[in-house]
């Protein structure tokens, strides 16, 4: 069983999109946080733009819902040439990525959303796309086959993962800027909210921003989602007025904690703690305690628990600290903090 995480699922899903997309900012200037990428990115492209060439490819490596699509739209804004989407997944075969690779004109942005997920011909194909402006089309099977290059037009892609980890390392060295995009702290948060309220015409207090930033897992998706939340409470349950008790009510509701943390982040602290003494523990073998995709708690619940200080990724497996113990109101048994040497019982096999 998969547990139902909506509200604070960084995904976006539906409808969502089109609410995303009026929230977007389009200009790097527009862009909140991320600093450091977006002093370096500017300068990519400030530079590019100047020697009249497509910049460097770029590689962008974060959890979900941090702003990668958005960044890739402001890429192509800001070098006033068109956007292609297309995402790992949907590149199964060497074909379809020829198919787009054939068509883009000069200086067009690629944006490859999920890249580590794409197919291993597609993959290769890319390498040479990347680096000559080339693919070579194969033609016939077997001995007979023939490989015919294929000139295409110089264009920059924009690569999106949420595991650069898995990306081989010579799809990785041919991006010549990476950026790896960190979770927001909560006065940008607020900064988010702040903008998206003024864009749907909400009026939305200082302290109000404040509760519903520091609740939305340090990620502007659900910070754009949590207001809309807040705001349908008050609109249904009070005057239509957002204070800061009422962002607090609404977000009550939808168990989001004081932290932030979701449903899935308590049910893996929880199977962390209760089932298996605080670690250590593999990813899967904890996976499996929550009926989740190892990948899912790998990559959504995990980055969040440890940058919030209550999980540990050690060689050894998956340990809470002394904080996650307190966060649930747990006592940690006492040999859950340095009783080194123990055998450990919940390894992965
Ligand atoms: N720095 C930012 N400033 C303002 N809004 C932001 C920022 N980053 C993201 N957002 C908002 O968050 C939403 C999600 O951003 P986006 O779709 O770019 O995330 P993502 O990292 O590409 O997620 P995914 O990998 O799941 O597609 C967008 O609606 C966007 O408006």
């Amino acid at each position: 069983m998969s547990l139902e995480r909506d509200l604070v699922s960084p995904d976006a899903e539906g409808d969502e999109r089109a609410i995303e997309s009026a929230l977007r900012p389009k200009r790097l200037s527009e862009f909140i946080g991320q600093s450091r990428v977006r002093e370096q990115l500017s300068l990519v492209l400030q530079s590019a733009l100047r020697r009249e060439r497509p910049p460097d490819h770029v590689l962008m490596s974060g959890s979900p819902g941090l702003g990668k699509t958005t960044l890739a739209m402001i890429i192509a804004a800001e070098l006033g040439m068109p956007l292609r989407l297309t995402s790992g997944p949907a590149l199964e075969r060497a074909g379809d990525l020829a198919a787009i690779l054939s068509t883009l004109s000069e200086g067009e942005v690629l944006f490859i959303d999920e890249i580590h997920r794409m197919a291993r011909p597609a993959e290769e194909m890319l390498y040479l796309a990347m680096e000559d402006f080339r693919v070579d089309i194969v033609v016939g099977k077997g001995p007979g086959a023939t490989a015919i290059p294929l000139e295409i037009a110089p264009f920059t892609l924009v690569g999106a993962t949420t595991r650069a980890g898995l990306l081989p390392a010579p799809l990785r060295d041919r991006f010549g800027f990476v950026a790896h995009m960190d979770f927001y702290d909560v006065e940008e948060l607020e900064q988010v909210l702040r903008r998206s309220a003024s864009l749907l015409g909400l009026r939305l207090p200082d302290e109000a921003a404040h509760e519903i930033a520091r609740r939305s897992r340090g990620t502007p998706r659900i910070a754009n989602r949590l207001l809309r939340r807040v705001r349908d409470f008050a609109e249904v349950r009070t005057d239509g007025v957002i204070t800061r008790d009422i962002a607090s009510a609404a977000l009550n509701l939808y168990e989001v904690d004081a932290e932030g943390l979701d449903r899935l982040d308590r049910a893996v602290l929880g199977a962390l703690l209760r089932k298996f003494g605080g670690g250590p523990v593999g990813l899967s073998t904890l996976a499996v305690a929550v009926g989740e995709e190892p990948e899912t708690v790998e990559v959504v619940a995990e980055p969040f628990l440890v940058r919030q200080g209550l999980l540990a990724r050690t060689p050894r497996g998956r340990v809470a600290t002394a904080s996650a113990w307190s966060h649930l109101g747990l006592t940690p048994p006492p040999d859950a903090f340095g009783a080194p040497g123990l055998p450990t019982l919940f390894e992965d096999p």
